[in-house]
């Protein structure tokens, strides 16, 4: 069945069913509004917005894919802050001719990803359109201070929780035609599976947000533009400069080799520019014992004299990384 054959009232019939209501919501889907509880004074609120050949292609990934990630990368914001999200909102413009099955796949990944949360899916939007988009609105409360890009500070620790690189690579392997788009299967993947895996639905590792707002992050943020565009955000936005070392990042260049080979090109480009990945990057007092799932990648350090914040590797400048308005993407 196409979404041409259904209503509107079907269609949200059909999502709503397969969609987690959430512990804090009072009112779900259905009325004007949804209604959620926020005990705390404030609460976290932030969307991101997904477009059909932007930021992913339906040749190359199952609705259950695009859902995932969908979710992923907003449910990433709100950790970003040292917080856990509550509800979230998804507004969709669709195609007559989608097949409802693939569209209620779709959904129902995007609720599954919200439901390990601990969120609710209670509401949305549906409007005709040319080209897929998925609109999120996440809310989400932080318990004691949230965690700003603001606050690194020198002597600080750089630190990374989850993956960097692997969405770049991904991305690559699958423009490249290295990797067949219509393989979705691990084993046939083989050494390429978590590079493609992890483009087509990102993996963040949410718990670490609110982890490292209990160790006194001093700032935090989600990588999706890379590390170098994002730490260099970090970094403006704090008036220091992050130092990485280059050694510490050779996990995730090891964890490319197999990609880099294949496409001739060096990994640690996708570590530093590649974003999507979501990993937490978040700077800790020098006498913090790192909690776990976080790793350090470096130092910050001071903005000598007339120099400006940024992010350098071995002590070189970096700069670039993704942006969708420029043509020097990396
Ligand atoms: N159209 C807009 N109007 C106002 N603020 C915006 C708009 N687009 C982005 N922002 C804000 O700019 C900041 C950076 O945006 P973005 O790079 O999309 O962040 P993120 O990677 O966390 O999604 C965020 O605080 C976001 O809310
Ligand atoms: C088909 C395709 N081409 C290119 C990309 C690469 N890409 C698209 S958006 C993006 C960065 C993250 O997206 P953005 O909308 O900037 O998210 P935000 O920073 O707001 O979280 C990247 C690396 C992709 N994901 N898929
Ligand atoms: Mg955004």
């Amino acid at each position: 069945m196409k979404v041409r054959d259904c209503d509107e009232g079907d269609l949200i019939a059909r999502f709503v069913n397969v969609l987690p209501q959430g512990e804090r919501t009072i009112v779900g889907s259905g009325d004007d509004c949804a209604l959620i509880s926020c005990p705390e004074p404030s609460f976290l609120v932030t969307t991101d917005t997904l477009v059909g050949e932007s930021h992913f292609l339906k040749a190359w990934s199952t609705g259950a894919e695009i859902g995932a990630r969908a979710a992923a990368q907003n449910l990433a914001d709100i950790a970003a802050m040292g917080g856990r999200t509550s509800a979230l909102v998804v507004s969709l413009v669709l195609r007559g001719d989608y097949d409802v099955d693939w569209l209620v796949d779709m959904v129902q990944a995007f609720g599954q990803r919200a439901r390990e949360a601990g969120a609710g899916v209670v509401g949305g939007d549906l409007t005709g359109g040319e080209e897929l988009i998925i609109s999120v609105t996440a809310h989400g409360w932080v318990d004691g201070p949230p965690v700003l890009r603001s606050g690194a500070r020198p002597g600080d620790i750089v630190a990374i929780a989850g993956t960097l690189g692997r969405s770049g690579a991904g991305l690559e392997l699958l423009s490249r035609r290295i990797v067949d788009p219509s393989v979705h299967d691990d084993i046939l993947l083989g050494d390429f599976a978590e590079a493609v895996r992890i483009y087509r639905a990102p993996e963040p590792p949410l718990e670490a947000g609110p982890i490292a707002a209990r160790h006194n992050a001093h700032a935090m943020m989600d990588v999706s533009d890379g590390l170098v565009r994002d730490g260099g955000r970090m970094a403006r936005a704090s008036e220091v400069m992050l130092e990485i070392d280059s050694s510490l990042l050779a996990d995730d260049v090891e964890a490319l080799d197999a990609a880099a080979q294949a496409c001739g090109h060096h990994a640690m480009e996708w570590v530093l520019f590649g974003g999507e990945d979501h990993p937490m990057l978040a700077t800790f007092p020098p006498q913090v014992v790192l909690p776990s799932p976080f790793r350090a990648i470096g130092v910050i350090g001071a903005v000598s004299p007339g120099d400006q914040p940024g992010i350098r590797l071995d002590g070189q400048r970096l700069s670039g990384g993704f942006d969708h308005f420029r043509q020097d993407n990396s």
